[in-house]
């Protein structure tokens, strides 16, 4: 947290809610960017009654947002180096992606060190591991 032994100037430099509009280059304006503070009302700061699941990527929580949506929350392990490059991955490719069996992405969040990514809710998941990777590798027919 800052105090005040900063001077604003720095202050206005280092924001900590900028929000970046790519990643490694890849344009971010298509997905919407939630804030840490949006997601943790959402999960009710991560209570652990609302985790539903842990995958490669980290941690999946069960959220409900503002507008009365249930989403699920995948926070990305700290140090998760696999977590990093599946991180673009699934924004690249979710995001331009609309099909029955896949679930959607709502969002991300890029503030400080957070990287997580918000997809709707489903009671259960259509896919297994293995499904969504012959899915990709058959070109999302
Ligand atoms: N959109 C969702 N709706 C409901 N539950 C979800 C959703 N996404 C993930 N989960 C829960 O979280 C668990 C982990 O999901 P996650 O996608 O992170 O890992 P995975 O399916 O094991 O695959 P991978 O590690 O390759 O990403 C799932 O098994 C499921 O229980």
């Amino acid at each position: 947290m800052s105090c005040g032994c900063f001077g604003a100037s720095t202050l206005k430099k280092k924001s900590p809610s900028h929000t970046p509009n790519e990643i490694d280059g890849y344009p971010l304006d298509n997905v919407k960017h939630f804030s840490d503070k949006e997601l943790r009302l959402a999960t009710d700061n991560y209570h652990p009654s609302n985790k539903i699941g842990r995958g490669g990527f980290g941690t999946v929580y069960k959220g409900t947002l503002k507008d009365g949506r249930q989403v699920a929350v995948k926070t990305l392990s700290a140090g998760s180096r696999q977590g990093v490059r599946e991180f673009l991955t699934e924004i690249k490719t979710i995001s331009n992606v609309k099909h029955p069996n896949l679930v959607e992405l709502v969002g991300c969040c890029i503030q400080g060190p957070n990287r997580i990514l918000v997809y709707e809710h489903k009671g259960y998941k259509h896919k297994t591991r293995l499904e969504k990777k012959i899915y990709y590798l058959h070109g999302h027919c």
